[in-house]
């Protein structure tokens, strides 16, 4: 006799749909308050299983990992990433193992990233020269931090920016629609009898258009690549398209590597990559703006550190253990990603209920690092929780999961936290901030955007003032 995890009353149907609403990881934290850590929804035809606490996420995501690596498929995403070929969207198999290691090994390595700092260091003091440059000092923080990750990400992975003249606002307005469709909620994923309705609300007609482009503007990256060639690309200078066209034509990753899984390993570091980067600086800049104190003895950490010197580099951000445990104290408060899904590869006990192979599951991230029996003063903007705690982010400690864990966990860690850090560092380093028109810390609004990535509503604008 099987055991289920509790469900909630449901429509014929539907099942728990009309419960979502607009910011799921809200609604679900709700309900899982209400029926229990482990609750087994029904999203049309397919059930959900959703973990929200921190054992029910280390059940999945470490002690029963390879029963959990699983994806499931969404129309989207396969469409936009060639089947998918991609790493994030692909379901568990000989490829996404192959696909994940040449990410692993060949594009998110420490020694990589590292090469990378040069980039990181122009990208940021442009964004410090855009701020100098602002009329009135004012500024969208929110435009700023989306164009640096943007511009880095492009830097990085494509070896040139894509901002400037008619060409950056193709590019632009592409990434944007890119981004957009990977977060639209496709009933058809789910109740397949509603799938045609995708034919007459423009839906399936924009997904074609947008891979058309997509697929036609990384062509030509790859073109002028080849008309380009570096010959080692381990030397510093090379970026993604370089090492992924020198893999596929060495066979280092030991199969063939085709030209889609290029494209698609790349439009992933624009797809994971971009928006979840500039929100999480997005997020930690609101609740400093909210919380003047934090703000000042950040600053101050920044400034005493740096005494002296005319520039932060990133050596020094290892001496600044206030702005680690600010970037994660917000990272836990605003998980960018608050929904990580699974698929169950074989049937498993997980904490004492059976889950049938197939079941679909979503661990919530967002839940977990807002739980009181965790967390204290869970809703309370607090670095100095980090301070005296071994807690990281790394997907160890399942407390804090905004990174995931596991076998599909985020291997752009490294990557993400230099760019955060070295940001965060070099704004309280030149500027003092404050709220445009004098509004109180306590008036900024929190509120979310829909999406897989969940941002702000609104974009959140500041008054930066040149350091005296
Ligand atoms: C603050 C920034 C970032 C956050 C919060 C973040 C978060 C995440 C999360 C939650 C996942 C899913 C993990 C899971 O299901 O267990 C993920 C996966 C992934 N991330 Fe990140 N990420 C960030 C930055 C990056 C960057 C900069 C890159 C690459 C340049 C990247 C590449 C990936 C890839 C390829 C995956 C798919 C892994 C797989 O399915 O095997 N991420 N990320």
């Amino acid at each position: 006799k099987k055991k289920l995890p509790p469900s909630p009353s449901k429509l014929p149907l539907i099942g728990h749909f009309h419960k979502l609403g607009l910011q799921p990881h809200r609604s679900l934290q709700k309900l899982s308050n209400e029926h229990g850590p482990m609750m087994m929804l029904q999203f049309g035809s397919v059930p959900v299983l959703i973990a929200s606490s921190a054992e029910a996420a280390s059940e999945i995501m470490k002690t029963q990992d390879l029963s959990f690596a699983n994806k499931p498929i969404s129309a989207i995403p396969s469409k936009l990433f060639f089947g998918p070929k991609d790493v994030a969207f692909t379901p568990y198999g000989d490829y996404w193992r192959n696909a994940r290691s040449i990410c692993m090994l060949q594009l998110l390595n420490n020694k990589r990233v590292q090469s990378f700092r040069k980039i990181r260091e122009e990208e940021t003091s442009l964004l410090l020269q855009r701020i100098r440059e602002s009329p009135n000092r004012e500024v969208d923080l929110t435009e700023l931090f989306v164009s640096m990750t943007n511009d880095i990400v492009c830097r990085v992975a494509l070896g040139r920016k894509y901002c400037d003249g008619e060409e950056g606002r193709k590019f632009k307005s592409l990434l944007l629609e890119f981004v957009e469709l990977l977060g639209v909620f496709n009933i058809g994923d789910y109740m397949t009898w509603l799938a045609w309705m995708n034919r007459f609300n423009g839906l399936n007609a924009k997904v074609d258009k947008v891979a058309k482009e997509f697929d036609a503007f990384l062509e030509g990256v790859i073109e002028e690549h080849r008309g380009n060639k570096k010959s080692d690309t381990e030397a510093e200078g090379a970026d993604f398209v370089d090492i992924l066209l020198q893999v596929q034509k060495e066979n280092k990753a030991g199969f063939q590597v085709e030209m889609d899984a290029i494209k698609a390993i790349i439009m992933d570091m624009f797809a994971a990559g971009t928006d979840t980067t500039s929100t999480l600086l997005e997020w930690t800049m609101n609740e400093l703006l909210r919380n003047p104190k934090t703000l000042n003895k950040l600053r101050d950490e920044v400034r005493q550190v740096t005494q002296g010197k005319t520039e932060v580099t990133e050596d020094d951000l290892e001496k600044m253990p206030y702005l680690r445990a600010a970037v994660k104290e917000s990272s836990r408060l605003h998980s960018p990603v608050p929904l990580l899904p699974r698929k169950a590869i074989r049937d498993a006990k997980v904490l004492g209920y059976d889950i049938a192979a197939g079941t679909q599951v979503l661990v919530c991230p967002w839940a977990i690092s807002r739980d009181p029996n965790l967390w204290e003063n869970p809703e309370e903007f607090q670095p100095e929780r980090f301070l005296d705690t071994c807690i990281d982010y790394k997907g160890l400690h399942f407390e804090l999961i905004p990174f995931g864990a596991g076998r599909r966990g985020c291997p752009g860690i490294t990557f993400a936290k230099f760019v955060n850090e070295l940001a965060l560092a070099r704004l309280m380093f030149h500027f003092d901030f404050s709220l445009p028109n004098g509004a109180k810390p306590e008036d900024l609004d929190v509120d979310e955007a829909a999406g897989i990535t969940v941002r702000r509503k609104f974009p959140l604008l500041a008054v930066a003032t040149p350091r005296s």
